[in-house]
């Protein structure tokens, strides 16, 4: 595991038991077999609120050609607010896989910070790195024209980290840095594949590099994944880490306002990894 060349690994050795796992791509299914009607009630014209959104593809004012791919996205605020907005069908098993992802989570924030000479992760740091959560539910549907168009753009995420569950079906490749050999990420039964993001990159004043990445439509299969999105909270500043700049490094990032930095990813469509130009100095 070396996140400072890769940004991008799977682990297999969790602590997040198998049937979470498998219960929440169940779940993932039922939602996306439900009728339309009953899915659009999540959509942005119809939703309660702001925190569970049905959609498809990303920014579709913003691209040339549509993703191939209908998504459930939700914003963790609290098991009462979930218990009341998110959809029953796969509330449940949402809620397992965050809650027994988060212990894996913070294994992995320690061992990244580590990697930085910050030993401890006091309250305040915690919440900067962990301090919000979004799992999304993909749904990639079989397409008839697949080299028309994409199932995700090319990107890198805007969290800290990113904890990917996908299916056995396969189509997610990683860029290799600074290179444009693009890397298939296979499909392993019970693995989860993490990522690091463009905050934690700001974060570490760029020794952790985020990974772009994309997925292709497929001819022959519908294709499901589960990110959770491990980002800051959107009224965090977020910059170089104070550690790591009295070490008489130069910051190479400014402070960003974090909902600040998260709407500018939103305004444009997937087109690689640029949208951490926005904090640099
Ligand atoms: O479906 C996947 O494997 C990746 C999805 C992704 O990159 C994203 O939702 O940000
Ligand atoms: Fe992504």
């Amino acid at each position: 595991m070396r996140p400072r060349k890769w940004g991008f690994f799977q682990i297999i050795n969790h602590d997040v038991p198998i049937e979470v796992l498998e219960n929440v791509k169940d779940a993932t299914y039922k939602f996306f077999g439900l009728p339309a009607e009953v899915k659009n009630k999540y959509s942005k014209e119809q939703s309660s609120s702001n925190n569970v959104r049905f959609g498809t593809s990303f920014t579709p004012q913003a691209e040339k050609a549509l993703e191939w791919k209908d998504y459930l996205s939700l914003f963790y605020v609290s098991e009462e607010e979930a218990s009341t907005l998110w959809p029953s069908v796969c509330r449940e098993q949402v809620l397992d896989y965050m809650n027994k992802s988060e212990v894996v989570i913070k294994q992995l924030l320690q061992m990244l910070m580590k990697g930085l000479n910050v030993d401890e992760i006091d309250d305040t740091k915690e919440s900067l790195l962990m301090g919000s959560m979004r799992t999304n539910l993909n749904y990639y549907p079989k397409c008839l024209n697949p080299e028309l168009t994409v199932g995700v753009g090319r990107h890198s995420d805007v969290s800290t980290l990113t904890i990917l569950l996908q299916d056995e079906i396969g189509g997610l490749f990683v860029r290799e840095n600074d290179g444009d050999n693009w890397i298939h990420v296979p499909p392993i039964k019970g693995s989860l594949v993490i990522n690091v993001g463009d905050a934690l990159q700001i974060m570490s004043n760029g020794r952790y590099r985020s990974v772009e990445h994309r997925v292709v439509a497929n001819g022959s299969n519908n294709r499901i994944s589960v990110p959770i999105f491990v980002n800051p909270r959107p009224a965090d500043v977020i910059g170089p880490l104070p550690e790591l700049i009295a070490s008489s490094e130069k910051a190479i990032y400014k402070q960003v306002l974090y909902s600040d930095y998260v709407k500018h990813f939103f305004r444009k469509a997937h087109d690689g990894k640029k949208t951490v130009g926005f904090a640099e100095l």
